[in-house]
């Protein structure tokens, strides 16, 4: 068994790293459970905040760390709200704050496309030399009615035509199939597995 912990206080994506890590031999540890605060996010890229995450977690731990720093990027807004999605409405973190200001920024635009990006990174330490790191995206419309009850942040609003289903209507394997976190968490384990 693989002890790891996972760099988020975010409960919604703890629960769909569970999900997928559980039949995978990986034991994980969320920060929170060993009392490590959030670390800042100060930077333009998911990438660098996830780095900066996960040397953070794995400094405190002493053990391996795995974080995810993702968004949702709305085309007709040149990507906002990005790597701000937490946060967007301001602190604290409020899902239902930062949809009624996407919404109601989306209000007079015509081009409705978005993507969620997830940047995945693991290190061994604090100071590994040679982190894992993988990104994916997810593409889908966003509407202005939410519908669903699954899911976290963006999900309600974040509907995928080709299904007629926003992602909050997914059961969690569901989505954990296609999302941008199981894309980039799949890529992350088959490139950990051509390394031991
Ligand atoms: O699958 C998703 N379904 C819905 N919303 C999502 C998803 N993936 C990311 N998102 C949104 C939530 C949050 O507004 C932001 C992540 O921000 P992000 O800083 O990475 O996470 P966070 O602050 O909630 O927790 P933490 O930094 O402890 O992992 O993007
Ligand atoms: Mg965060």
């Amino acid at each position: 068994m693989h002890k790891l912990v996972l760099a988020s206080n975010n409960a919604g994506k703890v629960k769909e790293f569970q999900a997928l890590l559980a039949p995978l031999n990986f034991e994980v540890i969320p920060q929170g459970v060993l009392g490590i605060p959030a670390a800042e996010e100060p930077h333009h890229t998911f990438v660098e905040n996830a780095l900066a995450k996960a040397r953070h977690a794995s400094s405190a731990s002493g053990l391996p760390a795995l974080a995810d720093d993702s968004g949702i990027c709305a085309h007709a807004l040149d990507g906002r709200p990005g790597v701000h999605s937490a946060r967007y409405a301001g602190e604290p973190a409020n899902d239902l704050a930062n949809n009624r200001k996407l919404i109601s920024e989306l209000n007079n635009q015509s081009d409705r496309s978005a993507h969620y990006v997830c940047a995945l990174v693991l290190v061994n330490s604090a100071d590994d030399p040679n982190p894992m790191i993988v990104e994916s995206s997810w593409y889908g419309v966003i509407v202005d009615e939410a519908k669903g009850t699954n899911g976290f942040g963006y999900d309600p609003h974040f509907f995928l035509p080709e299904l007629n289903l926003t992602a909050a209507e997914l059961d969690p394997a569901q989505k954990n199939s296609i999302s941008h976190r199981g894309q980039a968490l799949r890529e992350l384990m088959s490139q950990l597995q051509t390394r031991v």
